[in-house]
Order: C-alpha cells, then structure tokens, then sequence
C-alpha cells in the first residue's frame, strides 16, 4: 500500500528536522528547519556551549540538554561539534540543540543568545599552574568574547577557561572595547570550588553534603581559592587541623585531580556538574525566580581589586547584588590578604592583555 500524502510530508519533515548534519547545511535552510522545529520545543532560554566538544563541554552539553529552562542549547567547538550535535540531539528532552563548527559558524552560533557558556581551552597537566595556560586561552577568551559583544552583547557570560583570575578581566577588557560591557552580566566561575568545599566539609562532619553550604571567595586559583570555614552552614566549628586540612584540600582540588589523571587533563566531569548548577542558577535569576545566591568570581568592590569572587544574587539583569564577606576569623584575614596579592597580578595581567 501507498503511503498517503500527508504520511510522505510528516516523514519529509521529520527526518529534514532530525538529521545530524542539520548544522552544516546552508545557513538559510538550517535556520528555516531550526525555526520550524522550534515551535514545538519547549519556552525557555536560548544557551550556547562554546568549547562543546571538550572535556568539561560534552557532559555539560548532556546536562544543558536535561534541563527544562532551556528551550534552544548551541554547540560551538573548533573541532567534533557534528559528533555531539547529533549524539545529545537525540535525548528525548525539550531542548532543541544545533552544531556549529570553527570560526566561521561562531557568530550563528552566539545570535540570540540569553546565556553562553564557555569552557573552550587547554587544561593543565601535572606541573603546571592554572596560569601557565594563559598564552593560549587569553586568545581564544579573546576571539569569543568579540563574538559576544558583535552577535549577543546582552547575553549573561559564564567564563570557565582557565585563569578565571585573569580571562574575566580579559573578557570585561574586550566587552569595554566594544562598549557593551556591563559587569552584571559577566561572571567567573567558582562553583567547582564551592561544590569541593561542601563535599569535603561533610566528609568531615559526617553530613550529607547536599545538606552544606560553604562560601568560597576570593579568586580561582592556589590560595586566592578562600573557604570561609567560619561561616559553613549548618554552623559548625572546626580544629585549627580540620581547618588546616579543608582550606589545602579545597585550595589544591584541582591539583588533586590533574595529578589522578596524569596528563589526560583536569576535572571534567565535577566542572560540568558544577558549570550546570550555576548555569541552572543564572537562568532561574533570569526567569525572575527570588534568593539565587551563588558565588562567583565578578567586577566587586568587596575589596580594593577590581575583581572578586563572593556570594551574588543573580537576577534577571545576571549579578544584581554583590555581598560583603561578612565577618572573617584570623585564619581567613591572614588568608585574604595572600589571597588579595596574587589576585592583584593575576588582575593586571588580563587587564594589560588587551590594553597593550
Ligand atoms: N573554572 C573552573 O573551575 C574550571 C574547572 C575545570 C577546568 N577549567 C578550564 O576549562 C578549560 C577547558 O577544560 P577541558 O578539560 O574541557 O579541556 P579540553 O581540552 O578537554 O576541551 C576544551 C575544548 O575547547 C575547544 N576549543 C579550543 N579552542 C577553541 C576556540 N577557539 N573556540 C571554541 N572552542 C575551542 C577544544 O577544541 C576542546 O574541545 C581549561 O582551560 C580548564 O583549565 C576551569
Ligand atoms: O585545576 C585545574 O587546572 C582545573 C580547574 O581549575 C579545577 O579547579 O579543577
């Protein structure tokens, strides 16, 4: 028996919609198929990975994918974008997902988008400081932070490329160049120090960690990484040990897995869980929801730099409360004060990046 007419035209559409190589056709068509099949997705926010294909992008991808606030998920890499377009787009979520592959495909890949998310760069390997990276990824932090400001400057940047201490302030460089920056919208992410904290800190007390919260200020790296151990809820206090042991633990948790994985990278798979929640958290300060406090690494005048990270509510306009650290014990004051003098460096050597 004959397929009926309107059984060919659903069959035409469907597998038009569905194809992996859906992101590499001709612009006009892809955008004209995306469209379509976006009518039937689910509302929400229009996210992009740039960096998709990597270590930390591919299972964040995964978990972009399976959340119900994102309605549009792009994957941008230099490299296998096609492979992960078509493997994610075919869990069975609202999000409708579209590849994109090297330079030429950024800017269809940043159009319209309400929050981007980038974990593009070189990791560490054993040996080397977050900062020994800089050569490479304050480049590539560069090129698609233009991007940003060229094709979405309104959208909420989440920085993950290594050194946070000094890509954020290369990325505020780039916005300001191109007078779209607003401080607001552009943050540094520490939540893998938070989430490493909570985990260690309940090993410790014997909780459940999903049941801690420990601030984690300061910057992303060595002993910029300040756990405020004395404002850990629920309130708990600690030996000057257990206080020695957390704040290295927490202070080297990167170190810690670059030197398990022995060359083949840094923490991927923590990253992306943590890279998630704080996606998850901006999107919700966008939706409107109240009380999204996160900490980040953002523009501050919680102390003399420029640049600090400490607890923020996101809302709707991205970072629209900075909190005060509240009080410190000696341990921390001693700590923000080394703290504060590699930050400095860290700072000025994004910031001169881009002013050369
Ligand atoms: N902020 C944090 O807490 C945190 C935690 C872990 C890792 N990181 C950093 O995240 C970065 C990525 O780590 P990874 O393990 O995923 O590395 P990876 O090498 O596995 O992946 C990086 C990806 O970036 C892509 N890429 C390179 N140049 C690009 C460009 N110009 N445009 C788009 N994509 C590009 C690569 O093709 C690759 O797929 C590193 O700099 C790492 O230090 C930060
Ligand atoms: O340690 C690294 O180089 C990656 C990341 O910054 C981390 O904290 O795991």
């Amino acid at each position: 028996m004959q397929p009926s007419a309107e059984a060919n035209q659903r069959i035409a559409r469907i597998s038009a919609h569905l194809h992996p190589s859906n992101f590499q056709m001709e612009e006009g068509s892809n955008l004209r198929r995306a469209n379509c099949r976006a009518k039937g997705g689910a509302p929400g926010f229009k996210v992009a990975i740039l960096g998709a294909a990597g270590g930390i992008g591919q299972p964040l991808s995964l978990l972009l994918k399976m959340n119900p606030l994102v309605s549009v998920l792009h994957l941008y890499d230099v490299v296998n974008a096609p492979g992960v377009t078509a493997d994610v787009s075919h869990m069975d979520t609202g999000a409708v997902v579209r590849g994109f592959l090297g330079q030429p495909q950024l800017e269809s890949a940043l159009t319209g988008m309400d929050l981007v998310v980038i974990p593009a760069g070189v990791p560490r390997k054993p040996g080397m400081t977050r900062d020994d990276l800089f050569n490479i990824n304050a480049g590539i932090v560069r090129t698609l932070c233009e991007g940003i400001a060229k094709c979405c400057p309104n959208a909420i940047v989440n920085l993950i490329s290594n050194p946070v201490n000094s890509t954020v302030p290369i990325a505020a460089e780039v916005f300001k160049k191109a007078g779209t920056y607003d401080p607001k919208r552009l943050l540094g992410v520490t939540m893998l120090d938070v989430v490493r904290a909570n985990t260690f800190v309940a090993e410790v007390l014997g909780l459940d960690p999903r049941e801690v919260d420990v601030p984690v200020v300061g910057g992303h790296a060595g002993v910029t990484i300040l756990p405020l151990l004395s404002q850990v809820k629920p309130p708990c206090s600690f030996t000057t040990e257990e206080t020695e042991y957390l704040t290295n633990r927490i202070q080297n948790g990167g170190t810690e897995v670059v030197e398990a994985k022995a060359g083949a990278g840094s923490a991927t798979l923590s990253m992306a869980y943590a890279a998630a929640k704080f996606a998850d958290a901006c999107l919700r300060g966008l939706r409107g929801d109240a009380g999204i406090v996160e900490c980040s690494f953002v523009a501050s005048q919680v102390t003399e730099l420029p640049f600090f990270a400490s607890k923020v509510r996101l809302g709707r306009t991205g970072a629209e409360e900075i909190y005060q650290l509240g009080p410190l014990n000696e341990y921390e004051r001693f700590g923000l004060e080394k703290a504060k003098k590699e930050l400095e460096g860290s700072i000025q050597k994004g910031v001169s990046f881009i002013r050369k």
